[in-house]
């Protein structure tokens, strides 16, 4: 699919000469590369390359101790991760970060606490105002519910889903924020087949349908060569490729060191 189109926007975050250590560990060495208003941006690497690292920078959660992270022309001094997430930045996590125990429904409420203004004091005693906002947050609640089709499972426990559903749910919790920029960390690992195609198409209907821009780390090739704008390539913590899936499918340094592995 030529998806080349998507990237001649405007930059919405652009990385500088990013080097991260911890202690004596080079996460990431002098990394620069940006990310376009509408793109679906993807990052691969072999194991332990940086990737999560760098999405880690990106939403604030590590502080490189070099370069510079400008997001929608600002550049930004140190940032908390619920700062990134008032700008407009939501993410996914490599290992399910949900509330088990909670259904569908509320996990995906909680990715739109950011959103409400009433206080919980009067959240919780469901006073006129707050009633209100609950009932309009429970709308786009719905609505992501039937975007994603996950109505049946709307009152089950996320603990009793299987795996590739609660990736699903995932992704309503991290929409339910209206991103701007979404990061996906690795959102296709351990699905099968049919739920990696589903995932394929709801990341490219989030994209097409919101305009939402996406970065997503990603280990099936196949997946980032098809839905993916452009892509970076990172090993040891360096960049040693960037451009459209065809131009990096065809870098020598990028099949020596990525592709022409087992991965
Ligand atoms: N919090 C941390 N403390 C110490 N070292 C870390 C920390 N986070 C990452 N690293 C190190 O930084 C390097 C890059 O790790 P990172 O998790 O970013 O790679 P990755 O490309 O996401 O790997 P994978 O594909 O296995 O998830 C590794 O050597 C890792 O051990």
């Amino acid at each position: 699919m030529a998806r080349a189109a998507h990237a001649t926007g405007e930059v919405l975050l652009s990385l500088e000469n990013i080097s991260l250590r911890f202690g004596g560990v080079k996460a990431l060495t002098d990394i620069s590369f940006d990310i376009r208003k509408g793109e679906i941006r993807a990052i691969i690497g072999p194991n332990g390359a940086g990737k999560s690292s760098m999405l880690n920078c990106i939403n604030g959660f590590y502080h490189p101790q070099e370069g510079r992270i400008t997001y929608k022309g600002v550049t930004r001094r140190q940032m908390r991760p619920h700062q990134a997430a008032e700008q407009g930045i939501a993410r996914t996590f490599q290992n399910i970060a949900l509330f088990k125990g909670m259904s569908t429904l509320d996990n995906i409420m909680t990715g739109r606490n950011l959103r409400m203004k009433t206080g919980l004091l009067a959240q919780a005693l469901h006073w006129g105002p707050a009633q209100r906002e609950e009932n309009e947050h429970r709308a786009f609640v719905e609505r992501i519910i039937d975007f994603l089709e996950i109505q049946h499972i709307r009152k089950v426990p996320v603990g009793r889903l299987p795996y590739g559903l609660q990736k699903r749910v995932e992704l309503g919790r991290a929409l339910a924020a209206e991103p701007e920029l979404l990061l996906l960390d690795e959102p296709m690992a351990g699905m099968n087949l049919e739920e990696k195609q589903d995932m394929c198409r709801f990341v490219l209907d989030v994209n097409d349908q919101f305009g939402t821009t996406i970065c997503l780390i990603e280990h099936d090739m196949g997946v980032v060569m098809d839905i993916s704008d452009r892509v970076v390539v990172l090993d040891y913590g360096k960049k040693i490729g960037d451009g459209t899936p065809d131009e990096v499918k065809a870098s020598p340094d990028v099949i020596a060191a990525y592709l022409g592995t087992s991965h």
